[in-house]
């Protein structure tokens, strides 16, 4: 989520945090906020309750769980108390007044029924002659009236005139002991109005301000006409004005209270079905399954939840088939590495091979050159190669120096052969060849012309020096050990030294004109051939 971005870790929180897929992740948007969220990586579930941290999110917190649901449960609190406030005003108002009213009518009643009750004569003579009698009447009429209603304090019968007002009896014990004062203000002021009707004192006021109500009827007309009052005990109407106001109370905290429960179940309800939601995301984004679910509701929280549910196998089936395919897409690199190191190998393989047959065929190849140019039984050069070194010489010899040739022959060869046998002949060749490698210091000027003939190049070797190593070649075959005991094979040698401006051919032809000399000479014999002049050296 914004990123924060976690490693992630094995299973689906790494699918979620690495696949790419999925472009839906589970983010906090602030406290005790769920919310789903577009971006590749799947990294934080801020979930209400506890739980393992997420990667990459402060998770949300123990005080942020209690602040979703203190929140819930204060603005339930305050709806309550304002709503249960109003209701119970309401109620209060409305069923105190109606109290008050009834209270009021049932003072007029009583008012009107003493008022009937009452002799207009005794109250005449009352007034006119002070009857004690009449007013001992009056007065015992006033006093069962008070006593039949206990919820009735005092009962008079007044005589107004004008602006005074003569009270003529009341229900006290003793008439005579009533003071002028003993009528109210509101009363007076009621009688100053003048009472055609049974009234009552203004309740409402009364009740505020805790004074007695009052209701006064007329008695007789005018112009002398009586009034009977009554009053209400001021104590009686509080108390029921107290008994209202504690039922409205104690009904209006019932129902805070009931509210309150109601509240807090709904609060943890609501707290539940989010701390799963939360547990959802946390599975989802550590790759956990999915948990158990709850007894569904049917609200619009439990659409979320399979919402969510729904999202989420989506998102856990494609991160499954995505590891499936980089699980196939692995092995398959690992064979094609496999295959390309053994292919790799294979190739370096034939490589190797192929520069050893290389090397193997350019040394046969080396070999069979050399031995094209190699005589094979002696080991020195045949007569090819000496004849392609000689046109070597010859060119050489045009501008530095020239060379001379010695071209020697084994005497009586054949009867070598015939006396000891073709091995024998092989084995004195060899061993001449050996002597002729030793006169020369090296192979590479020596070759085995044909036959039992050898033939010697001396680069840069004057006649002289040619005829002395021809001499001493010659004596060493001579003295030469062969392989059979009494054996005596002798050498006969022509020597020649190219003339300037002279061919190859007449060159050798000379040379071998001198090894016929030799043979001629008796053999075993050095001939010299200077220019087309012959001598034998020894
Ligand atoms: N053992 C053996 N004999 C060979 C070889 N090449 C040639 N010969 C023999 O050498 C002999 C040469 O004989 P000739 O040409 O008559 O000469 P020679 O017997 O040496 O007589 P002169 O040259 O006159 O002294 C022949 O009998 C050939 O068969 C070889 O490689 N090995």
């Amino acid at each position: 989520m914004p990123e924060q971005r976690g490693k992630a870790p094995a299973g689906h929180a790494a699918m979620l945090q690495n696949y790419a897929g999925a472009r839906c992740r589970v983010a906090s948007a602030g406290a005790n906020t769920l919310a789903v969220a577009s971006n590749r990586t799947f990294s934080t579930c801020p979930i209400l309750g506890s739980g393992s941290a997420l990667p990459g999110r402060e998770r949300a917190t123990g005080e942020q769980v209690l602040t979703i649901k203190r929140r819930l449960m204060l603005s339930h609190l305050a709806v309550i108390l304002l709503g249960a406030g109003a209701l119970g005003a309401y109620m209060y108002w409305s069923v105190s007044g109606q109290m008050l009213d009834a209270v009021g009518l049932r003072l007029l009643d009583n008012v009107r029924l003493i008022e009937a009750s009452l002799d207009l004569d005794d109250i005449r003579a009352l007034s006119d002659r002070a009857d004690s009698a009449a007013g001992e009447r009056i007065a015992g009429r006033l006093r069962r009236a008070i006593k039949t209603n206990p919820d009735l304090a005092s009962a008079y019968v007044v005589e107004p005139r004008g602006e005074a007002v003569r009270i003529l009896a009341t229900s006290l014990p003793d008439n005579a002991s009533v003071r002028s004062d003993f009528l109210t203000l509101e009363e007076n002021e009621l009688l100053r109005r003048g009472i055609e009707h049974a009234v009552v004192s203004n309740i409402r006021t009364a009740a505020s301000a805790r004074a007695e109500l009052s209701a006064l009827s007329s008695i007789g007309t005018a112009p002398q006409h009586y009034v009977v009052g009554v009053r209400l005990d001021a104590e009686s109407l509080q108390r029921s004005l107290r008994t209202l106001r504690l039922t409205t109370l104690v009904a209006l905290l019932f129902g805070v209270l009931l509210a309150l429960v109601l509240s807090r179940l709904l609060a943890d309800s609501l707290q539940k079905r989010i701390r799963l939601l939360g547990e959802r995301c946390r599975a989802l984004a550590t790759g956990q399954a999915r948990p158990a679910g709850q007894t569904p509701i049917g609200d619009e929280f439990d659409r979320v939840i399979a919402d969510f549910d729904a999202t989420a196998d989506r998102l856990r089936e494609a991160s499954a088939q995505r590891e499936a395919a980089l699980t196939a897409l692995t092995q398959a690199n690992a064979r094609l590495e496999n295959q390309v190191e053994e292919r790799t190998q294979a190739i370096e393989d034939a490589t190797h091979q192929l520069k050893a047959e290389i090397e193997n065929r350019l040394q046969v190849e080396a070999l069979l050159a050399e031995a094209a140019l190699t005589d094979g039984l002696t080991g020195l050069l045949n007569r090819r190669a000496m004849l392609e070194m000689l046109v070597q010489a010859v060119k050489a010899s045009r501008g530095q120096g020239g060379f001379s040739v010695i071209l020697a022959d084994i005497d009586q060869f054949k009867r070598i052969n015939d006396q000891y046998g073709h091995g024998v002949g092989d084995q004195v060749l060899t061993a001449a060849a050996q002597e002729l490698e030793k006169l020369q210091g090296d192979n590479r000027h020596a070759a085995r012309w044909g036959g039992e003939e050898f033939f010697v190049l001396l680069p840069g070797i004057g006649l002289m020096e040619a005829c002395r190593r021809a001499e001493e070649l010659r004596a060493r075959i001579e003295r030469m050990v062969t392989p059979v005991r009494g054996l005596r094979v002798t050498l006969s040698l022509g020597v020649a030294e190219i003339q300037p401006g002279e061919v190859l051919e007449e060159c050798l032809k000379r040379c071998d004109q001198a090894l016929y000399r030799a043979k001629d000479a008796g053999r075993n014999a050095v001939v010299v051939a200077r220019g087309n002049v012959f001598a034998t050296m020894s």
